[in-house]
């Protein structure tokens, strides 16, 4: 593309961030927001493909020893009405389906804002002994929450369209307890492979899953310092197995009620993915999900034949190889091309001119902007396999540097408030309730919470002043 023509694109700076978020989702095809109703967008097939590769991760650790499952959307008003917390936390988000046809329903149904209240009245009718349990089932469907919050595609939506969500039932607290850290380490892994770094916390009471003993959760930290929530595993203990009666006979032959736990991810994990990683040019994509992983770029000078054919040879060579490999053979100008697979987020550019055939190599250029020639010979895609995982360190180190960046232990409550301005405050906090809300209404940001697996020295809580070792991030949340 010309400069000016590159000037007239619309894809702002990135630290014009909601402008640069919401255009490349345009721009790189990713979702379309003009669907007619609030909260709802359309995959886009290149978004689609993307969507397909990172959700292939999480089944592969979750296959491991989960069974995926499939429950019905529509839930009855007498079942999802049954467990009072569960109702206090989605009543006032739940959308309802009230007629079949012309007649009135005469239990209306609920759309599933997550499936608890589905999956709970079944697990009743299958668990029957010890020998049953563990159970753990997920599934990756569509639910509905009337967020009455500004919406935000992938990130805020109505119908969240890519909801993964587990529920598992064990014999103990103690191994439901066990399996909530389980679930967090695979949530730790499944944003590793995608180069994103997370903060692990342990929400504070009163922002738990309704229904559950405790919540941790996944957040990451956005270009623009604030926070989104990527993934949350509760411990629900007994609290829905004795709204739903579930029992299990324990080896004595006494009837026990199930322990249980459930955890979730969204598309927000593609948000992440997006925002974390992007960059001017677009988007970023780490080899494993990218859906074009190399694109090869013919550059023509005198006659075009000849390197189309080394071009197609080298094609089939990489799709012999299981790789996502695109021949853009189109009639653009090389620039052009360049910049829309750059907006894409291609991890690997293969160029090829005629100089190029005559040494006997390639050119290749990262996504990163790292530029290499390589021999055009079988060692080529073993060498490209290596530029993806060098691709892939520093796409996670870069990540890292910002997070660790945007993070500050501070010491002060107006220190918090400006921190919170850019970035995620840590602060000394006692860990009461009360302090929390102090927290919160004095710095102008939510709570967190307390910081998993890195304890601070003893220190002054910032509202009371009592020592103590407890910590909470403060950070404006998406
Ligand atoms: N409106 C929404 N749009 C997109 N993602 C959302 C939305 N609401 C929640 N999420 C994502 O879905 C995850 C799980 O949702 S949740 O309410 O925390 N937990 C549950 O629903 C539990 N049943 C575990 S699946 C959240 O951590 C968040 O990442």
């Amino acid at each position: 593309m010309t400069k000016k023509e590159e000037r007239d694109a619309k894809l702002p700076p990135k630290s014009n961030f909601s402008e640069w978020y919401h255009e490349l989702l345009r721009s790189a095809e990713i979702v379309d927001v003009r669907y007619p109703v609030k909260g709802m967008s359309v995959w886009y097939p290149f978004g689609f493909a993307l969507r397909s590769h990172v959700y292939q991760i999480i089944k592969e650790l979750l296959d491991v020893d989960h069974y995926e499952t499939q429950f019905p959307l529509l839930i009855p008003e007498t079942e999802f009405m049954k467990e009072a917390e569960h109702i206090k936390g989605f009543e006032d988000e739940v959308y309802w389906v009230t007629h079949g046809g012309r007649d009135p329903l005469d239990i209306k149904l609920a759309l599933r804002p997550t499936s608890e209240t589905a999956i709970y009245p079944m697990l009743k009718l299958w668990i029957r002994s010890h020998a049953d349990l563990p159970l753990r089932i997920y599934q990756i469907v569509n639910t509905f929450r009337y967020e009455t919050k500004h919406t935000r595609p992938l990130i805020r939506l109505r119908e969240i369209t890519s909801f993964k969500e587990a529920h598992t039932a064990h014999a103990t607290w103690e191994e439901a307890a066990m399996q909530v850290e389980i679930a967090i380490q695979r949530y730790i892994e499944f944003y590793r492979r995608l180069a994103i770094p997370c903060l692990v916390s342990k929400r504070p009471s009163w922002d738990k899953f309704p229904g559950a003993d405790y919540s941790i959760a996944l957040d990451v930290i956005m270009p623009d310092g604030r926070t989104l929530q990527v993934g949350t595993a509760h411990l629900l203990g007994t609290n829905f197995a004795k709204t739903y009666e579930i029992t299990y006979e324990d080896e004595h032959g006494e009837q026990r009620y199930v322990n249980q736990t459930c955890y979730g991810i969204s598309e927000r994990c593609i948000a992440a993915l997006i925002a974390v990683h992007g960059d001017d040019k677009g988007l970023v994509l780490p080899w494993r999900v990218a859906p074009v992983q190399v694109v090869i770029v013919p550059i023509i000078f005198g006659e075009r034949e000849p390197i189309i054919e080394v071009c197609r040879s080298i094609a089939s060579t990489l799709a012999g190889r299981n790789i996502r490999v695109r021949l853009d053979d189109g009639d653009e100008r090389p620039g052009a091309k360049f910049y829309k697979w750059e907006m894409r987020g291609v991890p690997v550019r293969i160029e090829i001119g005629p100089r190029d055939i005559k040494n006997g190599v390639v050119t290749i250029v990262r996504r990163d902007g790292v530029r290499k020639t390589l021999p055009m010979d079988e060692r080529l895609v073993d060498a490209i396999l290596i530029e993806a995982e060098e691709l892939q360190t520093v796409l996670y180190n870069r990540a890292k540097e910002f997070m660790d960046s945007k993070i500050k232990l501070v010491s002060s409550l107006d220190e918090a408030r400006s921190q919170v301005q850019s970035g995620v405050a840590r602060v000394p906090w006692c860990g009461s309730v009360e302090c929390g809300h102090a927290l919160e209404d004095q710095i102008g940001a939510n709570l967190l919470g307390e910081p998993r697996g890195d304890e601070l020295p003893p220190m002054r809580c910032l509202v009371c002043g009592r020592e103590s070792t407890g910590s909470t991030y403060m950070a404006r949340q998406y």
